[in-house]
């Protein structure tokens, strides 16, 4: 139960068509936890305090301490927020409708629609990494987050510098598709319940990402409402691992897994604090290659015929040419 009574049913959750098992949940302390992360395995931590100086970062609170700046907020007009990369649509000169609409707002502007949003209207999500333009208490905040843990984190696992922490906050029901990033991610929440489903990078083949140079480049093209299997019948063998991210939780998102998230149905709006980090120099390569590798491999393959031939419409039949009747 959270502060203000609103907590998850996991009855309430929507069944999908594939099998899950749970994400471990564990101290930061369990010896389990750390070579779970050394070996870029999803976890839940549950005492990290990573954000705990956070834990009051409600709307009311940020309204107040945010500051002035300027914030990225998406509608969708269903569930579904589905990344798109708009870069690609004018590199590629594509013709491509986004599935939702990009607005900037000042925070008191969404602060104020996101009190008075009823479901069945418009969903919001804002998704803006935090800068310098924050007020002086969310700097103290900041400033007193856990660092030592992480810092270790980042130390023993070789990893690059940390690049941003994406500050999302959600209606309920928000759905951020199933997709992968590229970076090292620590997933903390801070107010509200959010569902995790999570694949391993060997479930690239099931899960039919499109291709590089589109503007849904590194999201899975199969609807988990509707999934073609005529058109992706290998979606049919996948299965997943779930986890519920309350306040304090943290998940450790391993780079190149694919997830799923969804902000819970029935309780209130979803704070959550994203670290990304780069990875590291990849030191000694052991064979054969594990899966977020071989993704990587792909991704630099299929770049390179898009940079090559100059024209997207290109690279499937070569590839086509490529492997028909000689690798198949
Ligand atoms: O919380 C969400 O809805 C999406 C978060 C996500 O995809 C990420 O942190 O990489
Ligand atoms: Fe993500």
């Amino acid at each position: 139960m959270s502060e203000n009574g609103k907590t998850f049913e996991e009855s309430h959750f929507h069944l999908y068509d594939f099998p899950t098992v749970s994400i471990p949940r564990l101290s930061h302390l369990n010896p389990d936890t750390d070579r779970l992360i050394s070996e870029m395995k999803p976890v839940v931590l549950t005492d990290t305090e990573l954000v705990a100086s956070a834990q009051k970062w409600n709307l009311d609170y940020l309204e107040k301490n945010i500051g002035p700046g300027s914030y990225t907020v998406y509608l969708s007009n269903n569930k579904k927020f589905k990344y798109f990369d708009e870069s690609k649509i004018r590199e590629h000169n594509l013709n491509f409708t986004p599935p939702t609409e990009r607005i900037e707002m000042k925070f008191w502007d969404f602060a104020e629609r996101l009190r008075n949003w009823k479901d069945g209207e418009k969903r919001m999500y804002l998704q803006q990494p935090l800068n310098d333009t924050v007020g002086k208490n969310m700097v103290d905040d900041f400033l007193s987050f856990n660092w030592n843990w992480i810092a270790r984190q980042k130390k023993e696992n070789n990893w690059g510098p940390l690049t941003s922490n994406l500050l999302l906050i959600s209606t309920p029901g928000n759905i951020t598709p199933v997709h992968y990033d590229e970076q090292e991610n620590f997933f903390a929440q801070i107010h509200g319940y959010k569902r995790f489903i999570l694949f391993s990078p060997d479930c690239y083949d099931k899960l039919y990402p499109h291709p590089v140079w589109h503007p849904h480049d590194r999201q899975s093209q199969v609807d988990f409402d509707v999934p073609q299997y005529d058109k992706f019948p290998k979606f049919h063998d996948i299965s997943g691992q779930e986890a519920v991210l309350g306040p304090g939780d943290v998940l450790y998102l391993p780079m190149y897994w694919w997830h799923h998230v969804e902000t819970v149905q029935h309780g209130d709006y979803a704070v959550s604090l994203n670290f990304w980090y780069k990875s590291g120099p990849s030191g000694k390569i052991t064979y054969p290659l594990q899966g977020f590798q071989k993704m990587a491999v792909m991704r630099n393959i299929e770049k390179m015929l898009v940079e090559t031939l100059k024209d997207v419409n290109e690279v499937g039949p070569l590839l086509q040419a490529l492997v028909e009747g000689r690798y198949t």
